[in-house]
C-alpha cells in the first residue's frame, strides 16, 4: 500500500502509558513506549517500544471530542487526588470512538482516550481529526427515520431511542423521526410529501415489510419525477439516489442479514454513521401489464405463500406465527399446477450452485462484472410460444410446465436466523439476477429433507425433484386461469377455496392456485412477469465481510 504522509505524530498517554500516536490521511495508530531505559551499545540509555502498535482506520472514527478532564479531577469545587500520578502531568485529553468488530459479525462503538501534556496539542489533534472526519462526503449528515412501533416484537421505538438515537447523536447527526401510525404510512410519506432534498438517507426501524414500504415510496418517487411509466415491464427504471438505512426490529430481518450479516440495530446504525453503500437488485412484479410490486428478498409461490397467507391472520403470536404456519403447511402438502418460462442469464461469471458467496458488497467481484453487463441495458423482452412440451427453449427462454410444491425467486442469499445461508446461499445481491427454485411435487419426506438441508451444510438443491436456474425475467402462469372476480375476491383478502376447489378438475384436496410471497406481503394474482432491475437501489451496508477480517485482524487492528 502506498506510504501515506504523516498529518500528526505525538506521545500521548493512553491509561497510564506513554504511547506514540500518529495519525495520517487513513490511519490512526497508537503503540506503546516503555517508561525503563534500556542499555545499548556505548552506555546510552534510550526509551524502547514494546507491546503491540494498535490501528484504526479513518473511515471507522466515528467521533472524537475534548474531555473536560477537570470536571474528573474536581468534586465539588474540592480537588481530588489524581489515582495516578503520570495522569496528573498530562491534564488535557480527547476521546475518540470508532467502530470495533465483535462476534458474527456485530459491531460495536469502542473508545480510546489519549491525555496530552499541552492544551493547544490536545485541540490540534481533535481538530485535525475533525477536519479528517469531515473530509468524508459519502457519511450522511440528515436522515429521514420511520419507526413502525408494531413490527417483530412491538420493539422497534425502544430499539431505536435507547440503541440508535445515542449514536447518531455521538456522530453529528441529525434526524426527523416519523413513527408511523398505520400500514403504508411511510410508503405513501416517501412516494409523495418527504421533502427529499434536505436529506442524505432515509432510515427505517422495523421488519423486512418496512424496508419494502421504503424501497416502494423512493422507488415509485423516482420514476414519477422521471416521468418512467411503472406500468410497463419493459421501462428501464431510474436508479434512486438517497440511500436506505434499516435497523432491525422485525421477525424475519433477512435484508440485513444478506447485506450486513447480522440483524443487530446497533450494527446497523453504525454501518449507516461511517457511511457505507451497497447496490441492490431489484425486482419489479406485473400482471397484464400491470405493475404489482418490487421484490427485494424472495418471490414464493406454493409453499411460501401459502405460509405467508395463513401466518398474517396468526400476527398476535409475533416471529413463531411462520413457525406455526410453516408446519401446518407442512402438512397440507399442496402442489400447484402452471408454466415457469425463464430467460436464463447468460454471459454472467458464477452459477447458483457454485461455492463463492456474495461478500462485502461492491467488492464482490461477480456484482461488479454481472453488474456491469446488466446496468447497462434494460431486461429484454421475448415472446414466448404457449404451445409447448413440458421443457424446451423458444426464442432464448425455457419454459417448464409441472406440477410444483414451490417456486421461489430469490434475488439475494435470504439468508435468516431459521436458515442461515438461506434459500439461495450463492445468490447475489447486485449481479442483475434472481435464481428461480423449482420444487416439484414429490413425497412428504423428501420435501422435509429438502427443508432440512437448509439448516445444514448440505445441498439443497442436490435432488432429482429441485431445480434451480439464474435468471434475469420470468413468468409464471397457473394452469386454470384465474376469473376476475376471484381475483377480486382475493384483493379483498378473502379465501374462495371451496370454490377453487370445485373449479378445479385435477385433484379434490390441492386448491387450483397459491399467492405469492412477495418480500413478505401477499399478492393475489398467481400470472405474474418478473423482470430485474441491476443496482436500482442502494443500502447503508457494505455486504457480508469475511469472518477472517474479524479473526485475523482484531480492531483495533494489529498493524
Ligand atoms: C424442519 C425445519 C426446516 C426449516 C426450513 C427453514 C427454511 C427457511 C427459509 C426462510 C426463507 C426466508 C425468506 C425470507 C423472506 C422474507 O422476504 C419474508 C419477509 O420477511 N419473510 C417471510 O416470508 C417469512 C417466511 C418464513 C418461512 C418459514 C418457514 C418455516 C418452515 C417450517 C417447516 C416445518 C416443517 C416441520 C415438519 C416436521
Ligand atoms: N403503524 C403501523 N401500524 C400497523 N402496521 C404498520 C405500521 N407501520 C408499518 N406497518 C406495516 O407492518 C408490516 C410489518 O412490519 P415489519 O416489516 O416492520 O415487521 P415484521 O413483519 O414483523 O417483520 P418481517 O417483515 O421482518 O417479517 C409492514 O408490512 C408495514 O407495512
Ligand atoms: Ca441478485
Amino acid at each position: 500500500m502506498e506510504k501515506q504522509p504523516r498529518l500528526l505524530a505525538s506521545q500521548l498517554l493512553l491509561k497510564n502509558s506513554l504511547f506514540e500516536v500518529s495519525l495520517n490521511r487513513v490511519l490512526l495508530t497508537w503503540k506503546e513506549i516503555a517508561t525503563k531505559k534500556k542499555r545499548v551499545s556505548g552506555g546510552i540509555h534510550h526509551p524502547f517500544k514494546v507491546g503491540t502498535s494498535h490501528g484504526v482506520s479513518v473511515s471507522e472514527i466515528l467521533a472524537v471530542r475534548e474531555l473536560d478532564v477537570d470536571s474528573e479531577t474536581k468534586d465539588d469545587g474540592r480537588w481530588q487526588k489524581m489515582p495516578q500520578k503520570s495522569t496528573e502531568a498530562y491534564p488535557y485529553a480527547f476521546t475518540v470512538s470508532y467502530v470495533e468488530r465483535a462476534w458474527q459479525h456485530r459491531w460495536r462503538c469502542s473508545d480510546v482516550t489519549f491525555h496530552c501534556l499541552e492544551g493547544a496539542l490536545c485541540q490540534q489533534w481533535v481538530q485535525t481529526i475533525r477536519e479528517q472526519l469531515t473530509a468524508l462526503t459519502s457519511r450522511p449528515k440528515h436522515l429521514l427515520v420511520y419507526i413502525n412501533p408494531y413490527g417483530g416484537k412491538q420493539q422497534g421505538e425502544r430499539i431505536y431511542e435507547q440503541k440508535v438515537a445515542p449514536l447518531f447523536t455521538l456522530a453529528s447527526i441529525s434526524t426527523h423521526v416519523i413513527v408511523t401510525e398505520h400500514a403504508n404510512h411511510a410508503r405513501d410519506h416517501l412516494r409523495t410529501e418527504a421533502e427529499l432534498k434536505k436529506y442524505d438517507g432515509v432510515v427505517c426501524v422495523g421488519g423486512d415489510g418496512m424496508f419494502s414500504e421504503m424501497v416502494h415510496g423512493l422507488v415509485s418517487r423516482t420514476q414519477r419525477d422521471n416521468g418512467v411509466d411503472q406500468n410497463s415491464p419493459e421501462e428501464k427504471l431510474v436508479p434512486c439516489t438517497l440511500r436506505i438505512g434499516i435497523i432491525p426490529a422485525g421477525s424475519t430481518d433477512c435484508i440485513c442479514y444478506a447485506t450486513v450479516g447480522i440483524n443487530d440495530p446497533v450494527t446497523s446504525a453504525l454501518h449507516i454513521i461511517v457511511g457505507d453503500a451497497q447496490p441492490m437488485d431489484v425486482c419489479s412484479v406485473h400482471h397484464n401489464n400491470t405493475f404489482l410490486r418490487y421484490s427485494v428478498s424472495l418471490l414464493g409461490y406454493g409453499f411460501y405463500g401459502d405460509v405467508l397467507a395463513d401466518s398474517e391472520r396468526k400476527r398476535w403470536m409475533g416471529p413463531a406465527r411462520y413457525d406455526f404456519s410453516g408446519f401446518k403447511t407442512f402438512l397440507t402438502h399442496h402442489y400447484y399446477e402452471g408454466t415457469v418460462s425463464f430467460l436464463p442469464a447468460t454471459d454472467i461469471l458464477g452459477t447458483p450452485r457454485d461455492k463463492t458467496r456474495c461478500r462485502a458488497g461492491s467488492r464482490c467481484f461477480i456484482c461488479q462484472h454481472n453488474g456491469q453487463l446488466y446496468s447497462e441495458d434494460a431486461p429484454e423482452i421475448c415472446e414466448t410460444d404457449t404451445d409447448v412440451s413440458d421443457s424446451e427453449y423458444k426464442g432464448g427462454w425455457r419454459v417448464i410446465r409441472g406440477k410444483f410444491l414451490a417456486i421461489n425467486a430469490a434475488s439475494m442469499s435470504c439468508a435468516c436466523p431459521r436458515s442461515p445461508k438461506g434459500l439461495s446461499p450463492a445468490a447475489h445481491l447486485a449481479d442483475g439476477t434472481t435464481d428461480l427454485i423449482l420444487v416439484r411435487k414429490c413425497s412428504r419426506f423428501n420435501f422435509l429433507r429438502h427443508l432440512l438441508r437448509h439448516t445444514s451444510k448440505y445441498d439443497q438443491f442436490d435432488m432429482n425433484f429441485v431445480e434451480v436456474h439464474r435468471v434475469r425475467r420470468f413468468r409464471f402462469t397457473p394452469r386454470y386461469c384465474q376469473s376476475d372476480s376471484e381475483l377480486d375476491l382475493r384483493e379483498n383478502g378473502k379465501r374462495l377455496f371451496s370454490q377453487i376447489c370445485r373449479d378445479h378438475p385435477a385433484c379434490s384436496c390441492s386448491p387450483a392456485y397459491s399467492s405469492w410471497n412477495c418480500d413478505g406481503e401477499i399478492l393475489p394474482h398467481a400470472a405474474i412477469e418478473v423482470g430485474v432491475h441491476c443496482q436500482l437501489i442502494k443500502l447503508f451496508a457494505r455486504g457480508i465481510e469475511e469472518q477472517p477480517v474479524f479473526e485475523d485482524l482484531p480492531n483495533p487492528c494489529v498493524v
